[in-house]
């Protein structure tokens, strides 16, 4: 029998945090080795098992990542840019795979990220849901079958109280459409439209942004011609797409070389 694989959760009391717990704990051939919140967060130094409304589980809360990620075999890191730059780190000198779920980085973060991985397994995504990852390869075909004539529009909705925008998973979503039309993403993005913004221009690729209430994350893809138009639609309505699809990743990284991995990788997309 194959041994249980330990998983790390970093913001465990997030709602991404929780939804990891719970899939963790529910799932075989994985435990959860260790959790962290920022030092003062109020769930440090008490059980898991008794915050997330059950019995105690002996996993206590802390707020030392490196004394956390010693002897576990994967981090599951849904937070923050900043201290997902600086888990990175502390991963890598751990030996242990880092599964980063987190979104908003900069260009700049994102160089810090690498910098701060380097010799580790990193598996990056702005999102973990299988549907999603399969709506990145047919944007990317469909942008690849269609000339200009075809605007590409994403458009993407979540809860009120998501902080960046526009979504890992619109940019994900942008960059697949970019590459299938054989472009960079930085040059024909348009993401922000107000007053007198003059007509369309002919090869851009516009980002709008919706949020409001409790939306898991909805994302539409619109290739809008003269007389039709084409839209590829991912719903979610429940964070365990993300969560499974992160312990996926947690498993698939074990053994694997030190590198940048994503979830085209480990989907085998
Ligand atoms: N890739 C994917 O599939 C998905 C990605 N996401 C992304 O995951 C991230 C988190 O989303 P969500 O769970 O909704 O956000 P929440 O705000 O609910 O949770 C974030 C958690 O991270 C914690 N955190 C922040 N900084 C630190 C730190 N330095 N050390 C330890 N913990 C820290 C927060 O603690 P505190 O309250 O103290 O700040 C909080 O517990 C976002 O970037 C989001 O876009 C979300 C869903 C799916
Ligand atoms: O913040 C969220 O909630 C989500 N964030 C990810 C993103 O930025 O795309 C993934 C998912 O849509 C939910």
């Amino acid at each position: 029998m194959s041994e249980s694989i330990g998983i790390v959760i970093t913001g465990a009391s997030g709602r991404m945090g929780q939804m990891l717990v719970k899939t963790v704990t529910e799932r075989d051939g994985v435990h959860v080795a260790g959790v962290v919140e920022r030092p003062g967060h109020d769930w440090v130094g008490r059980d898991l098992g008794v915050l997330m409304g059950g019995t105690e589980s002996g996993v206590i809360v802390s707020d030392d990542p490196a004394a956390a990620f010693a002897g576990a075999q994967a981090v599951i890191d849904f937070t923050a840019p900043s201290a997902t730059i600086s888990f990175a780190k502390t991963a890598a000198a751990a030996g242990v795979a880092h599964i980063i779920g987190t979104t908003g980085f900069t260009e700049e973060d994102l160089v810090a990220l690498a910098e701060a991985g380097q010799g580790g397994v990193t598996i990056r995504a702005g999102n973990m849901s299988l549907g999603v990852n399969l709506l990145v390869q047919l944007t990317k075909r469909v942008a690849a079958a269609l000339d200009e004539d075809y605007d590409i529009e994403v458009i993407e909705a979540h809860h009120r109280r998501k902080v960046d925008a526009p979504s890992g998973t619109a940019l994900m979503l942008g960059e697949a459409a970019a590459e299938g039309r054989g472009v960079a993403l930085k040059d024909v993005e348009d993401r922000a439209r107000d007053g007198i913004t003059g007509a369309r221009e002919r090869g851009a690729i516009g980002f709008s942004v919706i949020r409001g209430g409790d939306i898991v994350g909805e994302h539409d893809v619109m290739f809008a011609a003269d007389g039709e138009r084409i839209i590829l639609r991912h719903v979610a309505s429940d964070r365990g797409v993300f969560a499974r699809g992160a312990v996926k990743a947690a498993l698939w990284a074990q053994g694997k070389d030190a590198g940048d991995y994503d979830m085209l990788d480990v989907l085998g997309l």
